[in-house]
């Protein structure tokens, strides 16, 4: 599947405040791969592929086999081809499905499945909400408070793929949590791809390792996603990526090698028409 390449691309796109600056002129609506492609190749770089400019920090005299990051690496091509799955048109409608509160009440859909897990808090909600920002009529709800998510939501992504997000695990999850996503989990027969979110600020954490066992013991081709990369120091997220990183290789058989950093926060600066908050109310949504 393609959408992976999606998330460092856009999820870094709507962070970062001086290409904003530029981009703010250049759009006149929140879209548009092809414009972001337009811009000087550093710009892009920074914005697309925010390892390889991490990776500019790496002291250089560390040894390349001990330290070396890896990096989620799509053609620009195949970046904007998965954009085009999440654009809303008449012909590739987003949308949002049901709830479900146990596996039996869940969908039955016929299209392969995605589902995005992590702790409460960890930034589900709002990954999937700027995801969807293609589909400003779509509603993902996203809160401050853990524990907002409280069923799993289903939602039609065109004809390609319906996406779950998930209620969160750890503080405040719900008391049926373990039945609902555990089964989920096991038993979804179309679940194609789960997608791991890890906060970046503090790394992999005791609910998050569960998550991982499940993950493993089920064996689920899993991602991990680093959430929140607006928020750490440079060295810090270096920190957490190297040490991720190694986990992922060393204790891991299921999870795929490179992990997907990305930031869902609204640009600091210069806000401008790529800001992930301003979707308008949809007719149907989730409810919590
Ligand atoms: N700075 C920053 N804040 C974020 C980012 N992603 C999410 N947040 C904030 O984190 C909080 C939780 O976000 P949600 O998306 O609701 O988290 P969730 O994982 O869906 O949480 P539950 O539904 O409770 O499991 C909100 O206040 C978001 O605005 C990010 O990339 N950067
Ligand atoms: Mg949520």
């Amino acid at each position: 599947m393609a959408a992976p390449g999606l998330l460092p691309g856009l999820g870094r796109l709507i962070e970062m405040p001086s290409a904003l600056g530029r981009l703010s002129r250049a759009y006149s609506k929140p879209h548009a791969f092809t414009e972001v492609l337009q811009l000087p190749k550093m710009e892009l770089t920074k914005l697309v592929f925010p390892l390889q400019e991490l990776q500019r920090h790496l002291l250089p005299d560390a040894k390349p086999d001990l330290i070396q990051l890896r990096i989620f690496d799509p053609s620009l091509e195949a970046i904007a081809r998965a954009q085009s799955f999440f654009t809303a048109t008449p012909r590739n409608r987003i949308e949002y499905i049901s709830s479900a509160v146990r596996l039996d009440h869940a969908p039955d859909l016929p299209r392969r499945e995605v589902c995005f897990i992590g702790r409460s808090n960890v930034g589900k909600s709002s990954l999937i909400k700027a995801l969807f920002s293609l589909a400003p009529e779509v509603e993902v709800r996203v809160s401050k408070t853990p524990g907002h998510t409280k069923k799993m939501d289903f939602f039609k992504v065109g004809k390609y793929f319906t996406l779950v997000d998930m209620p969160g695990y750890g503080y405040r999850a719900p008391e049926d949590f373990v039945d609902m996503v555990e089964t989920y989990l096991k038993e979804r027969k179309n679940l194609l791809r789960t997608f791991l979110l890890v906060d970046s600020v503090v790394g992999i954490q005791k609910a998050d390792n569960i998550a991982i066992e499940m993950c493993e013991e089920f064996a689920l081709p899993y991602v991990m996603v680093l959430t929140k990369i607006d928020k750490p120091s440079k060295g810090r997220l270096l920190k957490q990526v190297l040490e991720i990183q190694k986990f992922v290789d060393t204790k891991t058989q299921g999870c795929f090698p490179q992990l997907f950093p990305v930031s869902s926060a609204p640009p600091t600066v210069a806000p401008g028409p790529l800001s992930v908050g301003s979707s308008a109310p949809a007719a149907t949504s989730p409810t919590h």
